[in-house]
């Protein structure tokens, strides 16, 4: 069996291969640009007016005037105009080039316009060129906005968009397919009979992919040998990623390594030293170009497995920074005696001080997925000891 760290290092070795597309730039959001983006002209483009009021030329202010007839307006939107004589002025408003001539900008606030003519109020406060936000003070033409590898948030795509793209090379996202197996599972909208129960497992899997950016297909297969084999090599051959949930452990009817094998896909590691989650198995095609998870069916199990190793996998394959745990401080003390790693849900309370305190909430066990409505994270406790005081530092791995 692995340790949780020999698992990571195996499934850093087996990272997927990736691959780049161009989308609309409206379905941008959320991706990892897959090329740079340069400013296309000077930002802002031209010395940009940024408060409403007058544009005057600083030579009149250092001679002391302080009134100036207002010779024109210049709105945003419309050509440059000029002050062809210095001792006036142009009502501007912000967003609009500023007018050639003129090289700073007094606030309504600062003036009052009596019969044409603008009468400062506070002359010795105005400072040469306030208010004006300079050409290319921000960035130049050719400046790098977004280098390839930025995730596209808001921000970013307010970048993009000024730039006049109307579409983006981003990094592909892996075709991911969701797969529960179980003879007692029966669907949502179906009414179990006393042995059999509603299954869960592959929505909170299908809605967690969902807030990666992924719509993952969902599948459920019976226990039976011959149809799981068919169904998923069907599905292998149209998606990249398979989780599967159920069918790993020692049971009569957990055929699902052994089918993995069958299809050709190889075993990296099956087990690993911890709980919940013992029996978590992944594979890849011998090309590498095909992966499989496969969680162990309780649904604590397969949460854990989901946030602990599947998340951060596909993150890493999509470009972005994979999820990181938190350090968190245990509120009260936990005693595990297994020599496992121990995930625990906990609920995390950020204190006054700056610390975030984990209240664990260990339920009752793997089957146990209601607790987990009331948990924020899973708490990772060594394998090597037992008794971990309040105050502990433990790693958090969040749970959405
Ligand atoms: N003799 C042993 N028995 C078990 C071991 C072991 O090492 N030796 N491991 C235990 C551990 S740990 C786990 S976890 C489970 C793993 O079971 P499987 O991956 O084989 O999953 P199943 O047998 O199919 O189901 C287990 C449990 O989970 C429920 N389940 C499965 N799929 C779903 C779903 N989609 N939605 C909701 N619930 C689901 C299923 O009904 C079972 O109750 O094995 C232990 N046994
Ligand atoms: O993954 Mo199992 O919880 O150790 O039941
Ligand atoms: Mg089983």
């Amino acid at each position: 069996m692995l340790t949780t760290a020999e698992a990571d290092n195996i499934l850093a070795t087996h990272a997927l291969s990736q691959s780049t597309e161009t989308v609309p730039f409206a379905d941008a959001r959320g991706r990892v640009l897959a090329e740079t983006i340069l400013a296309d002209r000077d930002f802002p483009p031209f010395d940009r007016v940024s408060m409403d009021g007058i544009a005057i030329h600083s030579n009149a202010l250092a001679d002391g005037q302080t009134t100036y007839p207002v010779l024109a307006i210049q709105r945003a939107g419309e050509p440059l105009q000029a002050l062809l004589d210095p001792t006036g002025c142009v009502e501007v408003m912000t967003g609009a080039i500023l007018p050639t001539g003129t090289d700073t900008v007094i606030r309504y606030e600062d003036l009052s316009i009596t019969d044409g003519l603008a009468t400062l109020t506070i002359p010795d406060e105005m400072v040469k060129g306030q208010n004006v936000h300079k050409q290319g003070s921000d960035r130049r033409t050719f400046d790098v906005l977004l280098p390839a590898g930025t995730v596209l948030r808001p921000v970013e795509l307010a970048v993009v968009a000024s730039v006049g793209q109307t579409s983006v090379a981003v990094l592909k996202r892996p075709r991911v397919a969701v797969i529960s197996t179980g003879d007692e599972l029966v669907d949502t909208h179906q009414t179990p009979l006393p042995h059999q129960i509603r299954q869960s497992n592959a929505y909170l899997l299908q809605a967690a992919l969902r807030d990666l950016n992924i719509d993952a297909s969902v599948h459920h297969f019976p226990d039976d040998i011959g149809t799981i084999t068919s169904g998923l090599s069907a599905l292998l051959a149209r998606h990249d990623v398979l989780v599967m949930t159920g069918g790993v452990s020692a049971g009569k009817a957990d055929f699902v390594p052994e089918v993995l094998g069958a299809l050709g896909i190889r075993r990296h590691f099956h087990k690993i030293e911890q709980r919940p989650g013992k029996p978590l198995w992944f594979g890849t095609s011998p090309d590498g170009q095909r992966v499989v998870f496969a969680l162990p069916g309780n649904p604590v199990s397969t949460t854990l497995c989901f946030y602990r190793y599947v998340r951060p996998y596909l993150q890493t394959a999509m470009g972005m920074v994979a999820e990181p745990a938190l350090y968190v401080q245990l509120a009260k003390s936990v005693t595990f005696k297994p020599q496992l790693t121990y995930f625990t849900p906990a609920r995390l309370e950020a204190t006054a001080d700056g610390q975030v305190l984990a209240h664990p909430l260990p339920g009752s066990g793997s089957g146990d997925f209601t607790n987990l409505t009331a948990a924020d994270a899973f708490l990772e406790l060594p394998a090597d000891t037992v008794e971990f005081p309040a105050g502990t530092l433990a790693k958090a791995w969040s749970i959405g």
